[in-house]
């Protein structure tokens, strides 16, 4: 075990370049499984959670060479469904993306409930109505089986707008016969990257980015090369660094195109940044003035399907709230379990009241003190570090392999804006 010692309390300078997107290498990496042919991507985040789903590949049988750290070559001539190692899916939850590719490649997979972040129950009903209206038979007895002879486009409405169940449905459809709309479709960043994969090597996806995809079915699948883009969780992550600490931060090649709606979330905390090209400019002056809502009300900011406010910056946002002036109601109704981590923040002096599982509200701004903490996931585990920044004094954070998982060496990346951090035993 390791964990984070951060002296907080310093502005941090410089620049940064992000890593490429989690949640869209993971995706891409699984719809290697539909082609024969050799693909190599660029921009592969050197990240916990990617490795385990290369190592997952590679035990299906499939050939991964390591060009430099953050590209890979990948050939699927052939896949082995019965060797695949059924402890590696219960540590990700994009285990469960390998279903939809190998249905379509080999017919059959057998594949254990996946793991992930522990954040409250985690459906996967809607993969299941997914990949049964594409013609699979899905069984489950705590482990799910799949079978299918061959897949035939569907018109298929998604119970809900879930993400990996909309990849794992496309991943299904684009090898299918004949034609599938894929309705409630979710359109995450992550998402239209996936897309724009596919069409890359061969796919026919229209309507990327919006909820009603249509896919014409083609008989297979060719290579080719993909850069994976830029990480948007890990560029507001850098974002919130710099607002909390009251420094001032460039981020190249940050994708500002994905986050419109994050910069109307966070000009309500008072935060504002520049875009210049593809770079993002964060300015140590910032109004950190919570806007009310019209009539002087409470605001609340609550998360949806994209385009909206993402669950996964939650986190971020409360951090970024406790040292804003006002007060603001955070509602997170997807999740059950991720905004426990706020007792940590009180714990170091933030004025929060955790309403219900589901809601805090949040009063700034708070001076922060150092603490000892754990991080419970990926997200809350990138917030208490912020927290750690902006405080005063020193803070440990204990289970960093947590912020591993998602984040390429954090502490290089912040120790090179200024940020006192070790990684040690412990
Ligand atoms: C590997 C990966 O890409 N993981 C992401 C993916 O997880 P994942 O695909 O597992 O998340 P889902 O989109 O399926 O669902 C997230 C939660 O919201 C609920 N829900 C979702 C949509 C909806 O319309 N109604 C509804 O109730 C689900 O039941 C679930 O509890 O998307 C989540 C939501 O952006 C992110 O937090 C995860 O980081
Ligand atoms: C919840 C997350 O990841 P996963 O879905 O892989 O658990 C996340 O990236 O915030």
């Amino acid at each position: 075990m390791e964990k984070f010692l951060i002296e907080g309390g310093h502005p941090i300078s410089g620049e940064v370049t992000p890593a490429g997107n989690k949640n869209a290498a993971l995706p891409i990496l699984a719809a290697c499984i539909l082609t024969r042919e050799k693909v190599v991507l660029h921009n592969i985040p050197n990240i916990e959670d990617v490795r385990t789903m290369r190592s997952l590949l590679e035990s299906l049988g499939i050939s991964i060479q390591t060009v430099d750290e953050h590209t890979w070559e990948i050939q699927s001539s052939e896949v082995r469904p019965r060797d695949m190692d059924p402890d590696l899916c219960r540590k990700i939850r994009a285990s469960i993306l390998l279903a939809g590719p190998m249905i379509a490649r080999a017919g059959t997979l057998e594949l254990p409930p996946p793991g992930g972040d522990v954040i409250g129950r985690r459906r996967v009903d809607t993969h299941i109505l997914a990949l049964s209206a594409l013609g699979a038979e899905v069984n489950y007895n705590r482990t799910f089986s799949f079978k299918a002879k061959e897949l035939h486009g569907a018109d298929i409405l998604l119970d809900e707008a879930s993400v990996t169940a909309t990849e794992n449905a496309i991943m299904a459809a684009v090898t299918a016969k004949g034609r599938s709309i894929i309705r409630n479709a979710a359109s995450e960043p992550h998402i239209q990257e996936l897309c724009a994969f596919l069409n890359k090597i061969g796919a026919d996806i229209h309507h990327i980015g919006s909820n009603t995809l249509l896919i014409n079915g083609v008989d297979q699948l060719g290579g080719g090369e993909y850069t994976i883009g830029p990480d948007y969780l890990e560029v507001v992550s850098f974002i919130g660094a710099a607002v909390v600490t009251h420094g001032s931060i460039t981020i190249r090649n940050a994708g500002s195109e994905y986050l419109n709606m994050v910069k109307l979330v966070f000009q309500r905390l008072g935060v504002d940044w520049e875009e210049k090209g593809q770079d993002i400019f964060v300015p140590k002056r910032q109004r950190l003035t919570i806007e009310p809502d019209l009539g002087n009300a409470i605001p609340e900011i609550s998360v949806m399907p994209w385009p909206a406010f993402p669950t996964d910056l939650m986190s971020i946002a409360i951090v970024v709230a406790t040292q804003s002036k006002g007060t603001v109601l955070f509602h997170d109704w997807m999740y059950p379990s991720r905004m426990f981590f706020t007792d940590k923040l009180v714990g170091m002096g933030a004025q929060i009241v955790l309403c219900d599982p589901h809601r805090c509200i949040v009063q700034g701004p708070s001076h922060l003190y150092g603490e000892k903490m754990e991080s419970p996931d990926i997200r809350a585990g990138m917030a208490l570090l912020l927290a750690a920044l902006s405080a005063e004094g020193t803070s440990s954070i204990r289970s960093v392999a947590q912020i591993d998982r998602g984040y390429e060496k954090i502490d290089e990346k912040l120790a090179k804006l200024g940020v006192n951090i070790q990684r040690v035993k412990g």
